[in-house]
């Protein structure tokens, strides 16, 4: 986001801005401008997405022009009833949190925040692996609610959080003050992402032995067993195999990234209906 898209940011729906943009790279200057300052890490916890369209449609389309329309079109039918509630994504490691929340953000207007990346701002920019191996789980999780508590406060975020967040009873009471979105990606197609990328970043993933996709699919499939039931607790689910059915696809993990968002301001639409007994007024 460069400089000039900065000086468009209003930071009005924000409950103090402060606290989010001097550690995340955006600072308000003394007149309440935001400008952007030298990161201290190389990683943006939260980007503030709310520029006007106008500037995002100058940048050009990279993708295709129909996904963008119908991503558009979507966000602008459920915007009105998400009242500026946060939208929490939720669901394993790999299932693709941070990288569809982002997509969602752009299209919903909303400003982004990753949970993981937001709990290594707080604890002097340590990977989640390092304070898995410094302090331990435990305190890993402490960290996890502290940051949801703090996301609970704010307006017009998509939060990706961490895959184990779904844990505490207490997350849930924090994530239930916005909507939450489940992404359910088949255990196999995990695996397959997390291979490809290595399981230095997931420490639950670091004791398997074997190589990188059975080690990974083995962990991955125990922690689905232990975990399926809080996941559900969800107020929407995105079905990789059901969209895939939806579009004739055999394989699910094919599916992209965009196509997902897509599914996922469907189902999160459809809860909003369903909650506001029917919303198309
Ligand atoms: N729809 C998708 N198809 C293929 N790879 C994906 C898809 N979504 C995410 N990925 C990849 O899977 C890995 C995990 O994605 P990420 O967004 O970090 O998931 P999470 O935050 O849920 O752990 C990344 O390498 C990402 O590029
Ligand atoms: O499933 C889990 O318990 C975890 C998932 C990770 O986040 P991602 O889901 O973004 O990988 C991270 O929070 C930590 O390694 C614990
Ligand atoms: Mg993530």
């Amino acid at each position: 986001m460069d400089a000039k898209a900065l000086q468009t940011i209003n930071f009005s729906g924000f409950t103090r801005p402060e606290k989010f943009v001097g550690r995340t790279g955006l600072s308000l200057t003394r007149t309440g401008k935001p400008e952007m300052v030298r990161m201290r890490r190389r990683k943006i916890a939260c980007s503030y997405n709310n520029i006007p369209a106008s500037i995002l449609e100058s940048g050009g389309h990279k993708y295709p022009l129909e996904e963008e329309l119908i991503l558009k079109n979507k966000s602008q039918q459920i915007q009105p009833y998400l009242n500026g509630r946060c939208i929490y994504v939720v669901g394993m490691m790999g299932s693709g949190k941070t990288t569809v929340g982002k997509i969602m953000s752009q299209a919903l207007s909303y400003s982004f925040c990753d949970c993981d990346t937001l709990i290594e701002e707080e604890v002097e920019g340590n990977s989640v692996a390092d304070i898995f191996k410094l302090y331990g789980e435990s305190f890993f999780r402490d960290r996890e609610t502290e940051a949801l508590r703090k996301m609970s406060l704010m307006h017009k975020f998509v939060i990706s959080t961490g895959g184990g967040a779904v844990l505490r009873p207490i997350n849930w009471k924090y994530m239930h003050k916005g909507v939450s979105v489940w992404l359910d990606v088949p255990v196999d197609a995990l695996a397959k992402r997390i291979a490809a990328v290595g399981t230095n970043s997931r420490p639950l993933l670091h004791d398997e032995a074997g190589d990188a996709y059975t080690a990974a699919l083995m962990r991955l499939s125990s922690l689905f067993e232990e975990r399926g039931e809080f996941y559900a607790n969800a107020n929407a689910r995105v079905s990789l195999e059901n969209i895939a059915a939806k579009l004739g696809r055999r394989d699910a993990s094919d599916l992209s990234p965009r196509a997902i968002a897509i599914e996922a301001l469907e189902q999160v639409g459809n809860f909003l209906k369903a909650e506001d007994g029917g919303y198309a007024r």
